[in-house]
């Protein structure tokens, strides 16, 4: 009789692979950004990226990070890829999942994860660690009760072939 395979993924790789993957959609030149929506079963419930809104075409819409003209530059229009998960879900409630995500949540995405019921948040990178927005996401997840702590990076290698 053949033994199990004992190199398979952990769910954690697993669900932090998707959220990665997921960012690899994002049309944003200077940072993708991906996130998965999982039950507290393990089942994954939905996936986001940043991106624009439905119907704003990503060749008309700017992708400056800069400009004197806060309409000429992306933050106005990008749509978060925690909040694209969160609004992607077709199924009923989000209460009790979990959220992994490439990147530390922003407040507005901290607001929309603590009202939408996610109760723990894995993130990959947190490079605005230490700005406004980071801080205040903090601080309301811990009033809120949410948990939150980084992704621990197992080195793994995966190549994929498409
Ligand atoms: N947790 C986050 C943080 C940021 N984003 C999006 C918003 C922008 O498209 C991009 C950040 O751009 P940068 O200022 O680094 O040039 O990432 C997100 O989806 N989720
Ligand atoms: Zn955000």
């Amino acid at each position: 009789m053949a033994n199990k395979r004992e190199d398979y993924i952990s769910w954690d790789e697993y669900f932090m692979g998707v959220a990665i993957l997921s960012g690899q959609r994002s049309k944003d030149p200077n940072t993708q950004v991906g996130c998965c929506i999982v039950s507290q079963d393990n089942k994954i419930l939905s996936m986001g990226y940043n991106g624009l809104p439905t119907g704003c075409s990503d060749e008309e819409f700017p992708w400056n990070r800069e400009g004197e003209d806060p309409l000429e530059t992306k933050y106005v229009y990008t749509v978060h890829s925690e909040l694209n998960a969160i609004l992607n879900y077709r199924g009923g409630s989000l209460e009790g999942a979990k959220l992994y995500v490439s990147l530390f949540p922003c407040n507005e995405c901290a607001k929309a994860i603590i009202q939408s019921g996610i109760k723990e948040v894995i993130y990959d990178c947190n490079k605005y660690k230490g700005t406004p927005s980071v801080a205040a996401s903090m601080r309301m997840f811990d009033a809120a009760g949410v948990k939150y702590h980084p992704y621990k990076r197992t080195g793994r290698k995966i190549e994929i072939e498409l």
